[in-house]
């Protein structure tokens, strides 16, 4: 578990993260979203000790970083997949980092295996591809075998496998009871990724929730319902109080239950070709939540704010 209360950090005149609190819980994957220079990176340096907070304390299993025995043993943390010498082979990377942690170095052989990089633990490091980079980033990350791991932008530039691999291996850590922090800008990646999520911007705590419901409070749930008889289907769901509007051959209907429009149909004897529920998206649903803190800083001239929407804070390249 990680827990923050209070967490500010100042450079300068420059407020990087302004009074955030929030718990990240274990046995789920959290995202951690933001715009770009929200303070995602800040925060999760703070949480490394890497960075001293200007006021507030982050706590991991109820310590502060800097009053863990070994670190590497409770916290794991992939920030920079090319951090790495590039001339060492990954096993030698591996090897390195955990005499220097005093982990046992048996442990480098179980990470390589997990992370599936077994058959290329002799090749130089330097010569990965980018996805092989963040397998042996995470490797180091598992070296410990630690309940807490954090992931800062972990499928930046991979490709769609690579990004498959990363969602599963998330799941996977969070399955067995880990706590999984991961912070992305690709807002379509982390409504599949994060079952939690955590979302800032400019350094405030903008919403702490599942993914489900961040979704459900910021954009309308709506059924699309096919059938013969729309007419008769849609006059009678009005009946019922429902919103009912045709688009492009199917009805779009609010305000009635899935279940209840089954029902309706079922007892009026009308022939229903589609029932399907239709979820808002996180983009959607970031656009809307973030609108006032983005307004907010545009309004104090803030030009990153001032310039782009939601939608192009999160998808333009770091
Ligand atoms: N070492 C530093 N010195 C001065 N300002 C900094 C430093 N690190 C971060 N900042 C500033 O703090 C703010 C938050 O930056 P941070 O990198 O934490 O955001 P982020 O959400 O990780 O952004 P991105 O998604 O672009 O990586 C930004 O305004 C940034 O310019």
């Amino acid at each position: 578990m990680i827990e923050a209360v209070g967490l500010s950090k100042h450079y300068g005149k420059t407020v990087a993260v302004d009074d955030l609190s929030f718990t990240v819980r274990s046995g789920r994957v959290t995202g951690f979203l933001g715009p770009n220079g929200a303070g995602k990176s800040t925060t999760m340096r703070m949480i490394l000790g890497l960075d001293a907070p200007t006021a507030g304390t982050v706590r991991i299993d109820g310590k502060r970083y800097r009053e863990l025995h070994q670190p590497l043993r409770t916290v794991g943390a992939l920030l920079d997949a090319k951090w790495v010498h590039p001339n060492r082979s990954a096993r030698a990377h591996l090897h390195w980092l955990a005499r220097s942690n005093k982990i046992s170095t048996s442990r480098v052989d179980e990470v390589l295996e997990i992370v599936g990089l077994t058959g290329v633990a002799n090749r130089r490091a330097g010569g990965f591809s980018l996805g092989m980079s963040q397998r042996l980033g995470i490797a180091a990350a598992l070296l410990g075998d630690p309940q807490v791991l954090l992931f800062d932008e972990p499928v930046n530039g991979l490709d769609p496998e690579g990004i498959l691999w990363i969602r599963r291996f998330m799941h996977r850590l969070a399955d067995e009871g880990r706590t999984v922090f991961v912070s992305s800008h690709l807002l379509s990646e982390m409504a599949l990724t994060a079952q939690e999520l955590v979302v800032i911007g400019r350094g405030k705590l903008i919403a702490q929730c599942s993914t489900d419901e961040f979704v459900a409070q910021a954009t309308e749930s709506t059924v699309t319902v096919r059938s013969p008889q729309a007419d008769l289907l849609g006059s009678a769901l009005r009946d019922q109080g429902g919103a009912v509007r045709a688009e492009n051959g199917h009805l779009v209907v609010s305000g009635v239950d899935i279940t209840e429009i089954g029902e309706l149909a079922a007892a009026k004897g009308i022939v229903l070709h589609e029932l399907s529920p239709q979820r808002g998206s996180l983009e959607e649903a970031f656009i809307q939540l973030t609108g006032d803190s983005v307004e907010y800083h545009a309004a104090v001239g803030d030009q990153t704010a001032a310039a782009a929407s939601g939608a192009d804070l999160m998808t333009a390249g770091k």
